[in-house]
């Protein structure tokens, strides 16, 4: 029923464009980074991140990835600075990832794609009064990208994954508590940032992207837990595992990408 989309050969990325025809538009994300073709801009400050008061609620399958949504009735978490004229604040962050051993990120470098994409989404609740309202404004949204590489164990990713086993299938949602995720960042918040649009329908172009250029390293057996997850409900006979949840990369379209420092 409605405007069901995924990720698979009949109901994936070449086929959103019949429901949502701004598939095909002027700002679409994601896109492929190439670094020597960025402008380097000193105008660009730091990205900063007030997340110490932040207050996770939930983890959810919402069938196409696993959310974490936080209490967003007040500015106690948000992003500013960078290329931010005002704070935009935390609402969920979410991930795609691809199946074993391929690569499953949204962005690529050079033509290069990571295990996968963590995204903190964040809304301008300066100038809009709902995250609905701001997720349709050219500057309403602001998404922080981070890539995931593997390699070690991330120290801190088992606070995701230990809870992954409670929302394997589509539609379940189970209590999640005080998680900040200021600790799955890498050391250093240099970063692209880029004009464009979010990557699952609707495809509105309303984010500001922040894409921030060093990966976290995670280990394959903790990326392999995000597999576990299913794209179906509990009742369906069908366990499609969810993985390559990812949107490939799009045109660019004479859009500039800027560098920070
Ligand atoms: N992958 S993305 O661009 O963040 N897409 C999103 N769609 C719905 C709301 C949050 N984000
Ligand atoms: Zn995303």
């Amino acid at each position: 029923t409605g405007n069901h989309w995924g990720y698979g050969k009949e109901d994936g990325p070449t086929a959103w464009h019949k429901n949502y025809p701004v598939a095909e538009g002027d700002r679409q994300s994601p896109i492929d980074i190439i670094p020597n073709q960025t402008s380097h801009d000193s105008s660009l400050g730091p990205i900063v991140l007030n997340y110490d008061h932040c207050t996770s609620i939930n983890i959810a399958n919402n069938g196409h990835s696993v959310v974490v949504e936080f209490e967003d009735s007040d500015d106690r978490s948000v992003i500013r600075g960078g290329p931010l004229d005002n704070p935009y604040r935390l609402k969920q962050f979410h991930f795609h990832w691809g199946g074993k051993g391929c690569h499953g990120s949204e962005h690529t470098v050079a033509g290069n794609s990571y295990a996968s994409e963590l995204h903190l989404v964040h809304w301008n609740a300066v100038k809009y009064k709902t995250f609905g309202e701001a997720a349709t404004a050219p500057d309403g949204l602001a998404v922080l990208g981070i890539f995931l590489e593997t390699g070690d164990e991330h120290r801190w990713l088992h606070m995701i994954t230990d809870a992954l086993y409670t929302v394997k299938f589509k539609g379940s949602v189970t209590d999640f508590k005080g998680f900040n995720p200021k600790c799955l960042l890498p050391s250093s918040l240099q970063y692209w940032t880029y004009l464009g649009s979010l990557t699952t329908p609707p495809l509105h172009e309303s984010v500001i992207w922040i894409v921030v250029k060093d990966p976290i390293v995670v280990s394959e057996k903790q990326l392999g837990k995000f597999r576990t997850l299913v794209f179906t409900g509990e009742e369906e006979d069908q366990r499609t595992r969810m993985e390559n949840n990812f949107r490939p990369p799009q045109l660019l379209k004479g859009r500039k990408v800027r560098s920070s420092n």
